[in-house]
């Protein structure tokens, strides 16, 4: 199966940051993750793919396409939901369907009208009259009525109520049943990731510090709770990084299985992607990937 995104070396420098040599695929069918601290570059990333940013180099394909050269056949099939307010305000919600119906050629006006409703949102309300979380709610619908191959989200759930974005994750779940539609979901609400997402790209001052796929993750990290003198009998193999706590030592452990056939009374926690991202970023990281 192709991949819906492609991005090959890219890299990107301002004044006091750099995008250093960014690389990562994301295949149909699946939603992926892409999480990171404050300023690590997430959506510097995203922008660059949507063009909205050029980079110094790299490539980026998209739908297996040039992101520049084919921008407008593309956009088509993109479905994109930034964390602000970008729709006309003194519009109401029902123009944005007349609008839409111009720029996007498999615009669906039922599937919107249905959208609105589902999302409760009022087809005579003024968009300057909606609350953040409406606006984020317009925009889904927009994303989701245009027959999008691919949903590009930057931290577009943050400002919704925990039923709203449960149903949205419910939503995005749906959405790549198919197997050929995918989704980019950055954000900071990581249990939200826990839930639904297929793959985490973690970004880290710029780089990319590891993708995985969810699995991979369930499957062989955890935390392990341990003292000194057993934390240095430990292979430096059977863990990635570790955060020195004053009693004991935190351990991020990547082979879990291995280690419990030597040690069958272990206790080893289920690491969650928050926990991952904590010890990659306070910790000490021992391994490169
Ligand atoms: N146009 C610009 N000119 C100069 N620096 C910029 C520009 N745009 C972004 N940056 C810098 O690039 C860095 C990465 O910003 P970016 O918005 O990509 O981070 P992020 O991971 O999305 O962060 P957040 O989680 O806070 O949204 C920041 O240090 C930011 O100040």
């Amino acid at each position: 199966m192709d991949n819906i995104l492609s991005i090959s070396h890219l890299c990107k420098k301002y004044k006091d940051f750099t995008l250093d040599d960014i690389s990562f695929q994301i295949p149909r069918g699946v939603i992926c993750g892409l999480i990171g601290e404050n300023g690590a570059g997430k959506t510097t990333t995203i922008s660059a793919l949507l063009n909205m940013v050029t980079p110094d180099s790299g490539n980026i394909q998209v739908l297996g396409m040039d992101h520049v050269e084919s921008e407008r056949e593309i956009k088509q099939k993109l479905g994109i939901v930034l964390d602000e307010v970008n729709q006309v305000p003194h519009l109401y919600c029902k123009d944005i369907d007349t609008i839409m119906k111009k720029i996007y050629q498999d615009w669906d006006s039922e599937l919107f009208f249905q959208y609105l409703e589902k999302f409760q949102l009022p087809k005579e309300k003024k968009i300057k009259e909606l609350s953040k979380g409406m606006n984020v709610k317009l925009n889904f619908a927009i994303a989701l009525s245009h027959q999008a191959e691919f949903l590009i989200l930057d931290e577009a759930t943050s400002g919704l109520d925990p039923v709203m974005r449960d149903e949205i994750l419910k939503l995005l779940q749906d959405f790549i049943m198919d197997e050929k539609h995918s989704v980019l979901l950055s954000t900071h609400i990581t249990s939200d990731l826990d839930k639904v997402a297929d793959y985490i790209v973690f970004m880290h001052e710029g780089k990319i510090q590891f993708m995985r796929s969810k699995e991979e993750i369930e499957n062989h990290y955890g935390v392990l709770q341990c003292r000194k003198d057993f934390f240095e009998a430990l292979s430096p193999d059977d863990y990635c990084a570790y955060i020195q706590e004053d009693f004991s030592i935190k351990v991020l452990v990547s082979h879990k299985q291995e280690l419990l056939e030597h040690f069958q009374d272990l206790v080893i926690e289920r690491a969650s992607i928050e926990d991952i991202m904590l010890f990659y970023i306070k910790g000490v990281i021992t391994c490169q990937d």
